[in-house]
């Protein structure tokens, strides 16, 4: 079948010639310009006005208005003067804790409060002193510098050398200068292990007692002075303090003094029996040890646990490097006054290496403030934890004693 054959019609030409007109008609409607096309308008709103059976005339008296306006801007304005404003406050502060109790001193008297006169006497700019900014710690923190080393004080006790002669005409804040830039030049020749210092432990084998968890997390990062009762277990809080050290400084020495040598023998048992501390790494350093056999210790081993006296002697020896020792943990430290052998390690230490974090125990601070400084000031303390039987933390572990007569059976 040929296509010819669908193609083929039989129309008439003039109905053919009628339809080619049209075709040619519309092709030159479309060749024209267009005609512009109009905007597209915004939908006007309709005007209520049209409807005329709406009555839309507002008959408010002028005046009326004029007072409306005059209150809104009255308003305003006493909103503006109200809002807070930034730079001190001229209102007396109230010394009184959230729960609106009196503020008390760390032996429960309450601290007199000031009149608002007197307070407002010191400059603002007084109270808003910042502290001189602090180096970063080796864990990259910023830890606030409180305390700077006195180097007077230190070098009337005869230890450390003193210094060249410095140029006529430098006065005491340029020497103090020095003694900061000192400070801070002294590189720390123990290095942490960074993976194990992203997190510190707390061993779970002994029920956990939120004091001691709160103590331990506080005297990792400060030199803290723990003030807790008889049997409270200050014992287990220094031992996990030294286990974290441990692992923290892999080539670091952790040196742990007490007065006597039961209490030696006793924070032996508890740092490796209840921390984990291993025992090849720990030694016992009492005088009765020869001083070329500590010396080799000192050496040889990681973890010290000794009498303060022999901690002296080898740090005058040299036997001990004061730039290896990251921790130093001091029992019984209420004995830490005058000249003790305490208040000499520290300062000796301090010298030396002022980055060593220090770790005091007690379980009598002394019953007044000045008491507390003092041991403040000489182990060169930065925060206090202290609690009392009436602590409401401990209250669960303080039992009563009860005087009972029980008759013969
Ligand atoms: N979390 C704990 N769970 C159970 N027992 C604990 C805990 N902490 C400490 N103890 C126990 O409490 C007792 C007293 O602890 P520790 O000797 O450490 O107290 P301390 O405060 O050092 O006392 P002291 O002032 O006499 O030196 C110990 O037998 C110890 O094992």
């Amino acid at each position: 079948m040929s296509s010819d054959y669908f193609f083929d019609d039989d129309f008439d030409d003039a109905a053919l010639a009628e339809v080619e007109a049209i075709e040619t008609a519309a092709l030159q409607q479309a060749k024209a310009p267009a005609p512009p096309v109009p905007a597209p308008r915004r939908p006007q709103p309709q005007s209520l006005k049209s409807d005329s059976s709406i009555d839309m005339t507002f008959d408010i008296d002028e005046s009326e208005l004029a007072k409306l306006d005059d209150f809104v801007a009255q308003q305003y304005n006493e909103k503006v003067l109200q809002a807070p404003q930034a730079g001190p406050s001229s209102r007396p502060m109230n010394r009184t804790t959230s729960s609106n109790m009196l503020q008390t001193t760390l032996f429960g008297d309450i601290i007199p409060t000031q009149s608002a006169a007197s307070k407002l006497k010191s400059p603002p700019s007084a109270a808003m002193q910042r502290t001189k900014s602090a180096t970063r710690n080796i864990f990259g923190q910023q830890a606030p510098k409180t305390k700077i080393w006195d180097h007077t004080a230190f070098a009337q006790s005869g230890n450390k050398p003193k210094k060249g002669a410095k140029g006529k005409g430098k006065g005491k804040a340029s020497a103090k200068d020095d003694d900061d830039e000192e400070e801070d030049s002294i590189e720390l020749p123990v290095v942490p292990d960074l993976l194990e210092a992203k997190h510190w432990i707390f061993p779970t084998n002994r029920a956990k007692r939120d004091y001691q968890y709160n103590i331990v997390k506080n005297c990792l990062f400060d030199n803290t002075l723990v003030a807790l009762p008889t049997g409270l277990g200050k014992t287990f809080v220094a031992g996990v303090v030294m286990l974290n050290y441990y692992r923290w400084f892999p080539e670091g020495k952790i040196v742990f003094v007490a007065p006597t040598k039961p209490l030696v023998a006793q924070q032996i048992v508890a740092s490796h029996d209840t921390c984990g501390i291993p025992g090849y790494d720990g030694v016992e350093l009492t005088g009765q040890v020869k001083s070329a056999t500590r010396a080799r210790f000192w050496q040889e081993k990681r973890v010290f646990y000794m009498t303060p006296q022999t901690m002296e002697s080898d740090l005058a020896s040299g036997a001990c490097d004061p730039l290896d020792v990251v921790l130093l943990v001091i029992d019984e430290a209420h004995h830490a006054t005058g000249d003790y052998s305490y208040n000499k390690i520290v300062r000796f230490m301090m010298a030396k290496n002022p980055h060593f974090r220090l770790l005091a125990l007690t379980a009598t601070p002394g019953n007044n403030p000045d008491s507390v400084q003092r041991l403040v000031d000489g182990l060169h303390i930065s925060k206090i934890e202290i609690r009392n039987e009436n602590s409401l933390d401990l209250k669960p572990y303080i039992f009563e004693k009860v005087d009972k007569f029980l008759p013969d059976v």
